[in-house]
């Protein structure tokens, strides 16, 4: 089940496609995201299916349940094996979300996304204006993807411990906010290396421009998947 999954933020399938070059003979499970997805559309994601690539759509759906189910239902039937939604949208709207997936028979995993790991304690409180600690509110968003019947959470690795606490061992802990030892963090704010995420219970990695940004992603991916695996 554990798995480390590539963030491919690429302009453009050219791009991606050069990318995945430097993986002949591995099918890494992929994350295709809003850039990607609003440039190549879901052709892009049939094709990748048909090659074999495992597909994380992480388009973040948040908006009326209405329109929350209808947009799953259309994305649900391009067999993707993950996908995800705000939590933030409420317990209805991921409610909602779920039934858009079970009409078409899709078997996705569905994710809700609690705070997003760009997000700090400062900025939650100032900008945002949630009184609560941070971690307080990602236990809650997860308790209510557990009661809307989501599969798990988006999360940094440093709440992949109190997120099975709360919502049990099967709950799954999604967590982007990696980087190597000593990298630059950009925009991320709560991050771990793949051997802390471990340590703490991540159930999935999700790495992006530490792999798609280096010299060569293939010993970068297999050096990931060794220590988290
Ligand atoms: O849903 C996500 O995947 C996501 C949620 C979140 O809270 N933080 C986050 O970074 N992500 C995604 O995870 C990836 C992280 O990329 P890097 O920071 O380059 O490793 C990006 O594609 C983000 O869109």
């Amino acid at each position: 089940m554990k798995n480390v999954i590539i963030a491919c933020d690429f302009e453009n399938k050219q791009e991606l496609y050069t990318f995945l070059s430097h993986f002949p003979s591995y099918k890494p499970m992929l994350k295709i995201g809003m850039e990607l997805f609003y440039s190549e559309g879901p052709d892009l994601i049939i094709a990748l299916k048909s090659e074999g690539y495992p597909i994380f759509l992480d388009l973040k759906l948040h908006d009326i349940p209405n329109t929350v189910q209808k947009a799953m239902s259309n994305l649900g039937k391009l067999d993707v094996d993950m996908i995800n939604c705000h939590a933030a949208g409420g317990i209805k709207m991921m409610q909602a979300a779920k039934k858009g997936l079970n009409d078409v028979h899709s078997k996705a995993l569905l994710i809700a996304v609690t705070q997003l790991t760009s997000i700090d304690e400062t900025e939650l409180r100032q900008e945002l204006l949630i009184e609560k600690p941070m971690n307080e509110t990602i236990v809650h968003y997860a308790k209510n993807a557990k009661i809307a019947g989501l599969d798990g959470v988006v999360c940094s690795p440093l709440e992949s411990k109190i997120i099975h606490e709360s919502c049990g061992e099967n709950f799954l802990a999604i967590t982007p906010g990696i980087r190597l030892e000593e990298e630059q963090q950009h925009d991320q704010k709560r991050v771990t290396t793949p051997a802390l995420a471990k340590t703490l219970g991540s159930d999935y990695i999700v790495v992006g421009r530490s792999i798609t940004q280096s010299k060569d992603p293939l010993k970068v991916y297999l050096k990931m998947m060794e220590t988290f695996l």
